[in-house]
């Protein structure tokens, strides 16, 4: 019987999506939080103590992340050797910086040994930028000013200069640490660091998730040579080629096949970002469904035909793994805020729950903003505007007012959705996705499979072994009973919320 397995690494967690290629079920599931992980000190998958602005995760998790999960799929009784094809997505915007030889010492790694000690010695970087950085204001504006302006910047790489994408982080490490620049003889993605692990050589950045670097032509869908020449010296020779998602890249290495039973004969695809993989999963690779992800950043992305960019200069323009593109805005203050909020008030995740039930003054609203927020640029600040409000109600102005941020979204990507798809570990509460449904004024659905990200990994792989990407949708991404909005709408709070943002600017 063959299988196809997906991978997301996730900024919390890596997870295993395992297909029946037979019956197109997903037949097993697995999930591993970094947090699993001591030695690395980093319970939410990144390091803390870090000059201000900056965040960085330590590479050698990840390794070590797939080494154990893998392990325990074996331990689990998966069936590996029927495993046909293999994807995976990552985190997107994340960077890995290694020195020459680096496909070498995959080429010629142990199976008697684990993966990490034999990568030992190979970074050069030890720590890697991810995408809650947001250190690198100073590189964004000396790319936009090499280019000609942001709006030049935004035309050809699908987003004006960002500080979590990778060319400006490649530029601040330049600056900030030029040898070790210099000793980087390649850059790597989270998600094609994985993948070349996976096939033990240098794998390529995906369109989906290379345009999440302002380093590619989004038209060109290659390396675009002046943004190149505006990041850093000599960047073209560090960083691999640009490939489609869909074109496979390798085979299981032979440290796979002899530690764990893969098939030498298992293809491997580019892996993706996780937003672009998560837009596969959620069968909305097709223009038509809108999907809203509530993992530790909270997303809002649609596949798009034509290229369509925010006038604000938040929102994005991704690949699309199936082709064509994909527009995704991206909140900072995600499931982290939402812990804060919740710790703040001494409650636990049912205080969320009984949100659902809130009603709220027509006057009562929160700016939900814990920590520093991106989309739209914000100090980091909580403005609840009643100040006697219950819990439950408390609770519901601040989900209200997350919701509402995503909703305006919808007015520059110019998307009417007739329903949402929700996905990510929030989207599990109940009364988190009630409230959503509320203020988009649209019933909401989710899917059974919880990892949307590995689950679409999976999918693309099992595309790629001749499946019918109809039938995967129709069996795996079929959203369940769904959520009516309530009758009583939220507009005259989102009045007031829009006022007070616009007065924060
Ligand atoms: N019952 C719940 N209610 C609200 N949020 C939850 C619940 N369970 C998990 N979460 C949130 O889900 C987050 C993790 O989501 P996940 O999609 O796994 O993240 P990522 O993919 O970014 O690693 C946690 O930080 C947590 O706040
Ligand atoms: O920066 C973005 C998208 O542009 C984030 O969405 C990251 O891709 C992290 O994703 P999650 O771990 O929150 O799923």
């Amino acid at each position: 019987m063959p299988y196809a397995l997906g991978f997301d690494s996730s900024t919390q967690s890596l997870s295993a999506v395992l297909l029946d290629l037979e019956t197109n079920h997903v037949s097993h599931e697995l999930g591993l939080p970094f947090g699993e992980l001591t030695e690395y000190a980093s319970p939410r998958g990144f390091l803390g103590n870090l000059p201000e602005g900056q965040v960085h995760a330590d590479p050698r998790l990840w390794v070590a992340a797939l080494d154990m999960l893998v392990q325990r799929m074996k331990d689990e009784g998966w069936p590996l050797h029927q495993v046909v094809a293999i994807s995976g997505s990552g985190q997107q915007h994340g960077s890995v910086y290694l020195k020459a030889g680096f496909a070498d010492r995959l080429a010629a790694l142990d199976p008697a040994q684990p993966l990490t000690p034999q990568l030992e010695g190979i970074y050069s970087r030890a720590t890697s930028p991810i995408w809650m950085d947001g250190s690198t204001s100073a590189e964004c504006a000396e790319i936009a000013a090499a280019l000609g302006g942001a709006d030049i910047v935004c035309a050809r790489s699908g987003s004006v200069a960002v500080e979590r994408f990778t060319g400006p982080q490649i530029r601040a490490f330049s600056k900030r640490d030029p040898q070790g620049y210099a000793d980087t003889a390649r850059i790597h993605l989270v998600s094609s660091f994985l993948c070349s692990l996976l096939i033990g050589a240098d794998a390529p950045i995906d369109t989906g998730d290379g345009a999440g670097m302002n380093l590619m032509n989004l038209a060109a869908e290659e390396w675009d040579t002046d943004l190149l020449n505006a990041t850093a010296p000599d960047l073209a020779s560090k960083l691999p080629p640009v490939s489609p998602a869909s074109k496979p890249c390798g085979t299981v290495s032979p440290w796979f096949v002899k530690r764990f039973g893969f098939a030498p004969t298992c293809i491997v695809l580019p892996f993706s970002g996780d937003n672009p993989s998560s837009l596969v999963g959620m069968g909305a690779a097709t223009p038509g469904r809108v999907v809203v992800s509530l993992g530790t950043s909270d997303t809002l992305f649609a596949a798009m035909t034509e290229p369509r960019t925010d006038p604000e200069g938040c929102g994005h323009v991704f690949g699309n793994p199936l082709g064509g593109y994909m527009t995704l805005a991206c909140i900072r203050n995600g499931s982290l805020a939402r812990e804060a909020f919740r710790d703040q008030l001494g409650a636990d995740w049912s205080a969320f729950e009984a949100a659902g039930d809130a009603e709220l003054p027509d006057t009562a609203f929160t700016i939900p903003f814990v920590a520093d927020e991106i989309t739209p640029k914000r100090h980091g600040g909580l403005i609840e505007s009643e100040p006697a409000l219950t819990t439950p109600q408390r609770v519901r102005a601040f989900l209200e007012g997350q919701a509402f941020n995503l909703l305006r979204q919808l007015e520059w990507m110019h998307l009417k959705p007739t329903e949402l798809c929700l996905t990510g570990g929030a989207s599990r509460n109940e009364g988190i996705a009630r409230i959503f449904a509320d203020v988009f004024g649209v019933p909401v659905s989710r899917l059974s499979v919880s990892n949307s990200a590995a689950l679409g990994a999976a999918m693309r792989a099992a595309i790629a072994s001749g499946t019918s990407t109809t039938d995967l949708v129709e069996s795996l991404s079929h959203p369940d009973s769904s959520i009516q909005p309530k009758e009583r709408g939220t507009a005259p709070r989102y009045g007031a919320w829009l006022a007070s943002l616009k007065a924060t600017a």
